[in-house]
């Protein structure tokens, strides 16, 4: 049955109501500008493919969209370069792993592993075609904006932040580099990947990049294709077996849909050809996924009954 207006923001105001005071998790202090983000904000928003919007709390507070780029990006590379050599460049398989994790790049023989996790997201952005760093910059920014709609900008006190803590990341890209598994010099590819991840987004946008999956590679505010139809299913497919990290199988089981998770506290999770769920809330759990985010987008999947293999409890 088709899902009423009524319906949608009944469910976004429910979730709301029932977690926006749960207070386990913490925020991530790694990159320690992140701990400083207050840990009580929490928004819900669903867009539909249509482009309807239905919300609750906070939409306006612009966080940095961290991991939750990444399979935007992944999104560029089949865009330029097909789903093939998405997978024999980078790979496609889940790790089991915290999403920094060096020795997945050691244990694993394609070592990028898949673009979900550090590693693949920065041998994807190290795949861009651009001869230089500008370019590159221009075209992962450029293509994060599509998939939202307007222009972003990067929250350069996140980058600098992190940037100045990049060891773990730059060891990463080095590696990768030194397996020739990386395509770009890895300094650029750091810096690139570094400021893709403090792209400031706020909730509502992050809802309008998933529900551009969700109508098929569209965005459904500026009716801009920005991925072909027919590489969806492989990027949802890589959302769905990797986008929660080494929690992947726990949240396809509690909710049954494709999504992608942030440091930053975001989350965007897809029912394909329907709509998305995009949750913001900073505090996460120790695989770093935010907590009531997580719980928000399950109770959402639950109710509504769109888990991809039939309705999940949602829990
Ligand atoms: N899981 C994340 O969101 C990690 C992204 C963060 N920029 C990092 O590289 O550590």
């Amino acid at each position: 049955a088709k899902i009423s207006a009524e319906d949608y923001q009944r469910v976004v105001n429910e979730a709301y109501r029932m977690f926006k005071d749960v207070d386990e998790g913490a925020n991530a202090d790694y990159i320690p500008i992140l701990a400083t983000v207050p840990s009580n904000l929490f928004g819900v928003a669903i867009v539909t493919r249509d482009g309807e919007v239905y919300a609750a709390g906070e939409l306006d507070y612009e966080f940095s969209i961290q991991s939750v780029s990444k399979p935007f990006t992944a999104s560029l590379i089949m865009q330029q370069q097909g789903p093939r050599t998405l997978r024999e460049k980078i790979g496609v398989e889940p790790t089991g792993l915290p999403f920094n994790s060096k020795i997945a790049v050691e244990i694993y023989e394609e070592r990028s592993v898949n673009p979900m996790v550090n590693a693949g997201a920065i041998a994807a952005v190290s795949l861009v075609e651009a001869d230089s760093e500008k370019e590159r910059w221009k075209q992962v920014l450029g293509n994060i904006e599509d998939y939202a709609g307007r222009d972003l900008k990067v929250l350069e006190d996140v980058y600098d932040s992190e940037y100045e803590t990049a060891w773990g990341n730059r060891a990463i890209a080095n590696l990768l580099f030194n397996y020739g598994r990386l395509y770009s010099e890895p300094e650029q590819a750091l810096r690139v990947y570094t400021r893709q991840c403090s792209i400031g987004i706020n909730t509502l946008d992050l809802a309008m990049m998933g529900a551009t999956l969700a109508n098929e590679g569209i965005n459904p505010k500026t009716g801009k294709r920005v991925l072909a139809k027919e590489h969806i299913p492989e990027l949802l497919a890589i959302m769905a077996t990797a986008g929660f990290y080494d929690e992947s199988g726990e949240w396809m089981y509690r909710a049954g849909l494709p999504a992608k998770t942030g440091v930053g506290g975001g989350i965007i999770a897809v029912v394909p050809g329907k709509f998305a769920i995009a949750t913001f809330s900073p505090p996460l759990n120790p695989a770093g996924n935010s907590v009531r985010g997580l719980r928000a987008i399950g109770h959402i999947a639950a109710e509504l009954g769109v888990g991809l293999y039939g309705p999940n409890a949602g829990e």
